[in-house]
């Protein structure tokens, strides 16, 4: 049995605002497809990659992971869809029947330490079909909704944009990070109902476990790793700097701690 994990790197990373797709460009002289495809393959628990690329750039994907001497397992390159949800399920459906554990990992998160890959796969192969990292909520969350009407004119703010219509319990909230853990066929399953439920792009999931979540099964929450950060904007190029040049945070030996 297999460990096969699913590297999305298919977005086009409007919000960081470069001339080339995210996943492509460079910290450290490397892209970031290349440092998280090497942080899953150092991990020791990992067989295979299937990454999923911008459509019309498999190969030039292909190539930089090719070229990189650490990436060392096998890894074949697909095509994304239109959504992260839609790039998953592509990548799901070339997996093999030995793949009994899946890992979805996010290309925007290339410094996801070895050992918090090591710690998800132990936990589904523990007997937890869905895991996934997450870390405390530092700032305090409102849920809102759309704004009242304005006051009328001369009284109160110019601009209300929305209305908070609720403060969960910080306590009970992870901010959630990848990669997530599953059963193969619990997440291709997820993934069935999650494709038949959306039918529109706008209605796919941000995450994988949301699809198991919808099926009433049980996802469990391991610890995160700050390093894992997930790569939105121009200032989160600042911090991926500082990760990568952190030895602790590389590949290292399976069993041992980062
Ligand atoms: N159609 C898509 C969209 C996203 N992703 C991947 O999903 C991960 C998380 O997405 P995000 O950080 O939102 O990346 P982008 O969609 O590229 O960013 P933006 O929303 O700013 O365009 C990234 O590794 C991205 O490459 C993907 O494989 N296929
Ligand atoms: C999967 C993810 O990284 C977990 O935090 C996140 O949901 C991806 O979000 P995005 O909407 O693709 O930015």
């Amino acid at each position: 049995m297999t460990t096969l994990a699913i590297l999305t790197a298919a977005g086009s990373g409007t919000r960081l605002g470069r001339d080339v797709p995210k996943a492509l460009v460079e910290v450290d002289g490397l892209p970031l497809v290349v440092h998280a495809a090497r942080r899953l393959a150092g991990s020791g628990v990992v067989d295979a990659l299937v990454v999923t690329s911008p459509p019309g750039m498999a190969g030039l994907v292909a190539g930089v992971l090719a070229d990189d001497p650490l990436v060392g397992v096998p890894v074949r390159v697909v095509d994304g869809g239109a959504t992260r949800q839609a790039s998953v399920a592509a990548a799901l459906a070339v997996a093999g029947p030995d793949d009994d554990v899946v890992l979805v990992h996010d290309a925007a998160r290339p410094f996801a330490p070895a050992a918090l890959v090591r710690r998800v796969v132990a936990a589904v192969r523990a007997g937890h079909r869905a895991v996934v990292p997450g870390v405390p909520v530092v700032d305090t969350i409102k849920s809102v909704s759309a704004a009242l009407p304005a006051p009328a004119a001369g009284h109160g703010p110019a601009s209300a944009v929305e209305t908070v219509t609720g403060t969960p319990e910080r306590a009970v909230l992870r901010a959630v990070q990848t990669p997530q853990g599953f059963d193969r066929a619990l997440l291709a399953r997820a993934h069935a109902e999650g494709a038949a439920r959306a039918g529109a792009d706008h209605l796919a999931a941000t995450d994988d476990a949301g699809l198991v979540e919808a099926l009433g099964e049980p996802v469990v929450v391991v610890p995160g790793d700050e390093a894992a950060l997930k790569i939105t904007t121009e200032r989160d190029m600042h911090l991926a700097a500082l990760y990568a040049g952190d030895a602790h945070h590389a590949a290292v030996a399976p069993g041992g701690e980062r």
